[in-house]
């Protein structure tokens, strides 16, 4: 499914309509160049979770978690994994735990991903335009993609 986002709001918005559809062990992977939006996103996320702490990219820390919501937010940024070392993290235990995993820059630990996950590639198509690109994978991401694309249509 694809989606134009005309403005940083619009990005927040679809989180936020994804967010009450979020159940414990959820996982997002969002991809997509630097600035292209993947951050702006989680934030909106966060704010519809109910999370009032700034989130910012946990480019440094690779994991921030967030308690307060009604879900917890395991908010991960693994751009530095490059070269690898993803292993060590102890992803799939944040995977299957009781919040929502948010993934920045999946790629660099693609051996490490789940059998469920809804999947968010978000390009730079203007100064303030974003499209998305989002998939699912498993039973799970499908039925999350299938209640994500009805709220959007307004079904
Ligand atoms: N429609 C839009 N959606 C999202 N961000 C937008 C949009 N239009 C403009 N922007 C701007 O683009 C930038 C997106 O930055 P953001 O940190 O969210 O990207 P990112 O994909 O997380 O990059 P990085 O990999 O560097 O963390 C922000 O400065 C935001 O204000």
């Amino acid at each position: 499914m694809k989606q134009t986002l005309e403005s940083v709001t619009a990005t927040q918005q679809l989180a936020a309509q994804l967010a009450p559809l979020l159940q414990p062990g959820d996982v997002l992977l969002l991809t997509g160049e630097l600035g292209a939006g993947k951050t702006t996103f989680t934030q909106g996320l966060a704010h519809a979770l109910g999370i009032k702490r700034y989130v910012k990219s946990p480019t440094f820390t690779l994991i921030r978690e967030y308690q307060e919501g009604r879900l917890p937010l395991y908010h991960m940024d693994v751009y530095r994994l490059e070269n690898g070392g993803g292993d060590d993290l102890g992803l799939e235990e944040y995977f299957d735990g009781d919040g929502v995993s948010v993934v920045e820059w999946p790629q660099f630990v693609a051996d490490l991903w789940p059998a469920n996950y809804l999947s968010f590639d978000f390009s730079r198509t203007g100064d303030q335009q974003r499209q998305v690109q989002i998939t699912a994978q498993g039973q799970r991401g499908t039925a999350l993609l299938q209640a994500l694309a009805e709220v959007m249509n307004g079904k």
